[in-house]
């Protein structure tokens, strides 16, 4: 047959084909369902204000008096069962280190195996349950935690993290609530995604959202109740199931977490409670071939160690697990010539010394030129920062507590002894150490004569500032330096009225952070308004707060599906007779 015949014989079929489809009453040849969500709300949780006499601080005040009292008692939840073990450990409050909050009990590596198989099977059912369930779960989880629970989620992270009402409030209640609502939101956008289709009478495609298979292994820090819960809980809601290890440090308000979003619906051994040693858990997940993911956020040691362990199991695997890690900052605050003194001396007060220093986004460089140093910041930020009461967060005066444990307090400590002795240092404010009573470290600032000292290299992670003054002459030279000078690139704020110099911020600072802030603090980063996360050593930059986080944890199926018939092996070109 000829080529041309050839070719009108498979028009008339394939137009005889979609002629039949176009008849048939059916509007949907699908048979694979599908969700459009058009409810896609992003409002941000609202910060309550505790104002003497209001309702919200009389149901705090119940709460830090009943978890006082009671000694909390914290299981190992493994599949639904819950578990105690031989290793039994105490959370303290940091800032009267003589009182027990809550007991709790190490899972040991034959336990950890058993919480991977519950998760592993958990896993196979978990991921065919349909979203708009879901949803369901987590909305009902959102509200909990803004409602009935959270008096005991803010009293838990005074007490046991050592925060004053305020830090609180916008961490375990504001933040919390935002990452549970909003990733859920997230995901509905996610979902809408569609991928082309030419003519869905002929074929339709489809995109899927799975879970990883295997198991997810969260490991929270101490430092933010909202990340644990963020970090277990996000990849549940892409359909994995996930080991949850949070910081013993803040085993209490995790604690609540994982009650709160079981009684949301979360079924058994989709989420397994495993407080553990960091090595043994660390030993127990990198070694398992079912691993599918590390969701991590901690220090930059650490997620290297983890790292190195799954490079080096990388042939027991049965998926490339991913790796995601937030990890620490040096984080700074320029001051331009042209800057508004009375703004930068209240941000870099409050981004250097609310919650001692202990957020991975607190100032711990500040750089000020020659010309306004002297004359206009030093005495004010110093008075101001002398003036900071440093105390019991029961106390509603205090502005900073306690740092979070004696390992803390002895390595922000022997930043402080170094800093006595270095002559290119002099210590402008505070520096008195305290830790009969609680783990106290007075906001302390440093004035170097060394850029490239390691007062300005290295995270601290406490209530330590370290100050250069540069010329004004050499603004780009500074400005370079304060992006070679330490590995990391994590937040950073500039503060100027030239605009023209703020222009050029986005070019000349570009990858010194992964926030970046325009005559603002560096800390204080809201769920879905500035999506957090940092470079190079300040880890992987999934940007946790986005839409982008959660592809992280899901391994979408595309799908095509056809609806005409299709005999045909030759094209029509190469006129062959098919017949
Ligand atoms: N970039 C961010 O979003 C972000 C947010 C919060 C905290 N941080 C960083 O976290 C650090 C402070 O938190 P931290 O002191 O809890 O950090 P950390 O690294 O000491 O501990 C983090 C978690 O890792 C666990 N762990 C320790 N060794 C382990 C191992 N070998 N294997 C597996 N897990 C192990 C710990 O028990 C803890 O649960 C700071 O560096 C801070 O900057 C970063
Ligand atoms: N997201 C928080 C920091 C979290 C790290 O500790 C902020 O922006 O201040």
């Amino acid at each position: 047959m000829n080529f041309f015949l050839r070719t009108r014989i498979f028009n008339r079929k394939f137009s005889t084909a979609i002629k039949n489809v176009k008849s048939s009453k059916q509007t949907n040849l699908s048979v694979i369902p599908s969700h459009r969500f058009d409810n896609i709300n992003y409002t941000n949780e609202p910060i309550l204000q505790y104002r003497p006499l209001s309702k919200e601080l009389g149901d705090l005040e119940r709460a830090l008096v009943q978890l006082q009292c009671e000694c909390a008692e914290i299981p190992i939840v493994v599949g639904g069962k819950t578990y105690k073990t031989d290793k039994e450990h105490y959370q303290v409050l940091p800032h009267k280190h003589c009182h027990k909050l809550a007991k709790y009990y190490h899972a040991d590596e034959k336990m950890l195996q058993e919480a991977i198989e519950a998760a592993v099977e958990a896993q196979r059912k978990w991921d065919f349950t349909n979203y708009n369930t879901r949803f369901k779960i987590w909305e009902k989880a959102a509200y909990l935690m803004a409602t009935k629970y959270r008096p005991q989620l803010v009293a838990a992270t005074m007490l046991g993290q050592s925060k004053t009402i305020y830090q609180a409030e916008i961490d375990a209640a504001a933040e919390l609530i935002d990452f549970t609502r909003l990733n859920a939101q997230f995901c509905k956008k996610l979902l809408n995604y569609r991928p082309t289709s030419a003519d869905i009478l002929v074929t339709q495609n489809h995109f899927l959202l799975r879970g990883l298979g295997g198991f997810v292994a969260a490991i929270s820090p101490f430092n933010f109740t909202a990340i644990g819960g963020n970090l277990a809980y996000t990849p549940a809601l892409m359909g994995n199931a996930v080991l949850w290890k949070p910081a013993d440090t803040a085993i209490l308000s995790s604690w609540l977490i994982f009650k709160i979003m079981k009684e949301a619906g979360v079924p058994d051994g989709v989420v397994n409670f495993v407080p553990s040693d960091g090595p043994t858990f660390g030993k127990v997940i990198t070694t398992s071939s079912e691993l599918a993911g590390v969701n991590f956020t901690g220090s930059v040691p650490t997620f290297k160690r983890i790292w190195k362990m799954v490079s080096e199991n990388l042939d027991v695997y049965k998926n490339f697990p991913r790796l995601s890690g937030e990890c620490g900052g040096k984080n700074y605050h320029f001051v331009h010539p042209s800057a508004d003194v009375d703004t930068v001396i209240a941000a870099t007060i409050r981004s250097a010394f609310e919650y001692s220093g202990q957020k991975c986004s607190a100032c711990s460089r500040l750089f000020v030129p020659t010309s306004l140093w002297e004359s206009k910041i030093r005495k004010p930020l110093c008075e101001k920062t002398d003036r900071l009461i440093l105390g019991d967060v029961s106390d509603y005066k205090t502005f900073l507590a306690a740092v979070i444990d004696e390992k803390a307090l002895k390595r922000i400590s022997a930043y402080i002894i170094a800093a006595k002795s270095n002559p290119r240092c002099h210590i402008i404010a505070g520096g008195k150490v305290f830790d009969s009573c609680g783990y106290f470290i007075e906001p302390t600032i440093l004035l170097l004569s060394d850029i490239n000292d390691v007062l300005l290299k290295e995270e601290i992670f406490g209530p330590v500032l370290s100050v250069y003054v540069y010329k004004d002459t050499e603004i780009e030279k500074t400005i370079d330096l304060i992006g070679s000078t330490t590995p990391y690139a994590l937040t950073g704020s500039v503060f100027a009225t030239d605009e023209n110099f703020i222009k050029s911020c986005l070019w000349n600072f570009r990858h010194t952070a992964g926030n970046f802030y325009i005559n603002d603090k560096s800390t204080g980063a809201v769920v879905g308004q500035q999506p957090f996360g940092g470079g190079k050593m300040s880890g992987t930059n999934d940007k946790p707060g986005s839409p982008f986080y959660l592809l992280r944890w899901t391994s979408p199926l595309a799908i095509k599906e056809t609806f005409v018939p299709q005999h045909d092996i030759y094209y029509p070109y190469m006129g062959v007779n098919t017949e």
